[in-house]
């Protein structure tokens, strides 16, 4: 069954959901231009109310290594990595390689060093709330990461309308939510609850 990761995180009364619900990842954004970023402190003071059981994923873009040293030491649990052209060996913490999805050539060209402990596919904007181009993704990337036995979490623009395609097309091992599950005020209880459901129907 694949996994789900709820992102975004901003508040406190969000983990309500998320520890009823029983996801299994909650996104925190350490991104000054988003308009979900929170800094270390917030992020570590919402993740006490997290049930351990959910592992926290810290959401970067080409972090500067202070930012990854920071995100060691409050513990978060895996680190995502957006835009990031050379990775820093010998990280203390599992990496997510988020990679935005522009073309089918771009994609054919994606490159996942050993070590990595997921491969992330984004819309060409991330936290957007649109797909990227699931028709046009070439088939094989996907086969190739499977063969390697690289967990591949699928993001960008799932809905509880889409995500049933998204997991019958890409047999994704996570699926990754932000922007479709928003209120005015951040996670929508409600929304979290449909798009959860909708992903443990399906299997
Ligand atoms: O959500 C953001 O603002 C964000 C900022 C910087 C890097 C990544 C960001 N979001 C990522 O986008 C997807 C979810 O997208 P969507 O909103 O459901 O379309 C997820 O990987 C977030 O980590």
């Amino acid at each position: 069954m694949a996994k789900i990761k709820i992102c975004g995180i901003t508040r406190e009364s969000e983990t309500e959901v998320l520890n009823r619900m029983q996801v299994d990842y909650a996104g925190f954004v350490f991104f000054e231009k988003s308009k979900r970023n929170v800094s270390i402190e917030q992020a570590k003071e919402i993740k006490k109310h997290l049930k351990p059981s959910i592992k926290t994923v810290a959401v970067t873009v080409n972090p500067a290594l202070d930012l990854i040293d920071e995100i060691i030491e409050a513990g978060f649990d895996i680190l995502q990595i957006h835009k990031m052209q050379e990775f820093p060996e010998n990280l203390k913490i599992p990496v997510w390689v988020a990679c935005q999805v522009r073309s089918r050539e771009e994609a054919e060209e994606i490159n996942v060093p050993d070590g990595i402990s997921g491969i992330l596919l984004d819309a060409p904007e991330f936290g957007s709330g649109k797909t990227f181009s699931w028709q046009d993704f070439p088939m094989k990337k996907r086969r190739e990461w499977q063969e390697r036995r690289i967990p591949f979490i699928l993001a960008g623009g799932l809905s509880s309308e889409n995500v049933e395609e998204g997991i019958r097309l890409f047999e994704p091992d996570v699926v990754d939510v932000s922007s479709s599950v928003e209120g005015e005020h951040g996670k929508d209880h409600k929304k979290v609850e449909a798009f959860v459901r909708k992903v443990r129907e399906h299997e």
